[in-house]
């Protein structure tokens, strides 16, 4: 084809997406996507289109990634962060209201990641084909073959929520399904980079620690970092929580799933997952699929087990 024809092949699917023809669909409509805003009501079809369009931006496929409840305090930032990082090649942005708007803005930036806004009751199922779901807010019915990052609170209730939402659905992997605490591992490493004036990004928390003794400077950071979040709820004085350095975090850890499914070796992070029951955090390896199991829990003394528990 022409370039000339290719050209305005391109401009009526842009403008197909930013005024979609059923946007009746989502005024009183059961349906359970409500399509609003650069979205079509067929998901494969979407998926197929954006699939298209990225390969030709960067000429080789990267990750498709789906934020739901993406216009909130924490589900903005990452939107951000997750259009700028070169791994992604498809991100679909989920919330309940105002993704329009999320989606117009983050939608303008010159990164290769092709954006998608759909105004969805994310309670129910998301697009097919993503290789990872953030969400910050609410939950989707399945996942298939995703490896899901949950952030919602209480982490340790929400991942088995929606554990038994995705056993319904018949699309439960265990080792697909991470509750984020990458929050409370950025938040030690600045905490103790910090009290030995260190640099933070120096990832060496085990090493550091024989030098934090004596037993006192262990109890102030293990207050400072079990309190973290109350330190940001008073500071915002009520009017929320953490939001900026929960996205830091939630894109730190997203961004070393992605690293993992790329088949970089020794990627592991701190996630809350499934492992003989609830109540554990250990320390995970990503790999190509999912995650491989932990490495940090069985190397944990009883004491810190039982904190943990
Ligand atoms: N794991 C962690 O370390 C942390 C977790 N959090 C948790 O993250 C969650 C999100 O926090 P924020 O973004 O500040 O909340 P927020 O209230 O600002 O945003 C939530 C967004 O989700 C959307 N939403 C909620 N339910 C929906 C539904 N069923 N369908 C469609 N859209 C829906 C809302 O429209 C809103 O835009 C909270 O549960 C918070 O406690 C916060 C900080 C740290
Ligand atoms: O309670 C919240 O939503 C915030 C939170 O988890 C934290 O800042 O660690």
């Amino acid at each position: 084809m022409q370039p000339n024809a290719e050209a305005s092949q391109r401009i009526a699917r842009i403008s197909a997406h930013l005024h979609p023809s059923g946007l009746q669909i989502f005024n009183g409509c059961s349906i359970f996507l409500k399509i609003l805003f650069n979205v079509c009501q067929d998901g494969g079809k979407l998926d197929a289109e954006s699939s298209k369009l990225s390969s030709k931006r960067r000429g080789a496929p990267g990750f498709k990634v789906a934020i739901l409840g993406t216009a909130g305090g924490i589900g903005q930032p990452p939107a951000l962060l997750m259009k700028m990082n070169p791994l992604v090649s498809v991100l679909h942005l989920y919330d309940g209201e105002n993704t329009p708007s999320v989606t117009a803005d983050i939608g303008h930036m010159d990164t290769s990641a092709v954006v998608r806004g759909f105004l969805a009751a994310i309670a129910g199922e998301c697009s097919t084909g993503m290789d990872l779901v953030i969400i910050p807010a609410g939950i989707s019915k399945c996942c298939p073959n995703a490896i899901v990052n949950l952030i919602s609170n209480p982490v340790n209730s929400t991942v088995p929520i929606a554990a038994e939402v995705f056993k319904k659905a018949g699309t439960y992997d265990p080792k697909r399904l991470l509750g984020v605490t990458m929050l409370d591992v950025v938040r030690a490493n600045t905490f103790m980079a910090e009290v030995l004036g260190l640099d933070p990004r120096e990832d060496s928390g085990p090493v550091k620690l024989p030098a934090l003794s004596p037993l006192k400077k262990l109890e102030y950071l293990t207050n400072r970092i079990q309190n973290g979040g109350t330190e940001v709820v008073e500071a915002k004085a009520g009017t929320g929580s953490a939001t900026l350095s929960m996205a830091y975090a939630a894109v730190k850890f997203a961004d070393a799933c992605l690293r993992g499914l790329r088949g970089d070796a020794g990627v592991a992070e701190c996630a809350f997952v499934a492992s003989q029951g609830w109540a554990r955090q250990g320390k995970e390896r990503v790999g190509r699929k999912h995650s491989e199991g932990y490495l940090l829990y069985q190397e944990m003394n009883n004491k810190r087990k039982r904190m943990l528990a």
